[in-house]
């Protein structure tokens, strides 16, 4: 249905890059984040200041992950360790927990300042969805999810929201692992083969290939098409109006 197999009965969305403009904004609070925290090590330790890239280190080591993941896996690629920290710790802090939140301030900060805009390629197909009758799903590693979704307006086509609070509610490990997919999948009563994801993220196509589902769409805003084949993907869009223009013909 819809550009896509007929085996395919729900539709489970990614929201930053696939169905909000908000990708881009992640990425530059984190290398606004990295980048201070990257330039005070280098006057610590000596070393050179590397800044983080905001293309390959955010494809690679963030995008797609939970936010405390992003920082850890990021800082292990350039082989820091730091503390874990707390949940309280203020932003500055020199601590997985603190610089998860400095740069979650920076986003907030942004979102406040730019407003969020949906895709409307996306918008539009969710709309035919709709109309079909068919499940819609978002599942986020965002904890902003919600906020996200309600600023785009686009916050009452979905049938089930599984988020980054969700996930931390209910202990369910982040993308690349499956489980928040599955756990959307389960919510609208669907078998994963039955069901098609859509991700923008090299660690959100993973989850999509390790789930099991019936189709992987790769949503390429970014020039990495040929990425998001190789971790997961089975077919790549550059926008999910080829798919409506698929349908048509
Ligand atoms: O920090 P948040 O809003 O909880 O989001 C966590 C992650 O959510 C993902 O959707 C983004 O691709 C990442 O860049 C982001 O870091």
């Amino acid at each position: 249905m819809l550009g896509l197999p007929d085996h395919i009965r729900a539709y489970l969305f990614d929201l930053d890059g696939v169905l909000t403009q908000t990708a881009k904004v992640h990425a530059a609070a984190w290398k606004a984040m990295f980048d201070d925290f990257l330039r005070e090590e280098a006057r610590r330790t000596g070393d050179d200041f590397v800044p983080f890239d905001p293309v390959e280190d955010y494809d690679r080591y963030v995008d797609g992950r939970p936010r405390l993941d992003g920082t850890r896996t990021f800082l292990a690629s350039r082989s820091i360790k730091l503390p874990e920290g707390s949940e309280a710790d203020p932003p500055g802090t020199r601590s997985v927990y603190g610089l998860s939140t400095t740069k979650n301030d920076l986003v907030l900060r942004l979102i406040r300042e730019q407003g969020v805009q949906p895709y409307p390629g996306s918008v539009e197909y969710l709309h035919r969805l709709r109309v079909l009758g068919l499940p819609r799903a978002v599942v986020s590693s965002s904890a902003n999810c919600r906020d996200v979704l309600k600023a785009a307006g686009i916050d009452g086509l979905f049938d089930v929201v599984i988020d980054g609070v969700t996930a931390k509610r209910e202990g369910l490990p982040g993308k690349p692992a499956p489980d928040t997919y599955l756990a959307a999948a389960k919510a609208l009563g669907t078998a994963p083969e039955h069901a098609a994801v859509f991700e923008d993220a090299l660690a959100g196509v993973a989850s999509g290939r390790a789930g099991g589902f019936g189709t992987v769409v790769g949503v390429n805003r970014t020039g990495q098409r040929e990425a998001l084949l190789k971790n997961g993907a089975d077919l790549v869009v550059d926008d999910l109006s080829e798919l409506i223009e698929g349908a048509a013909q």
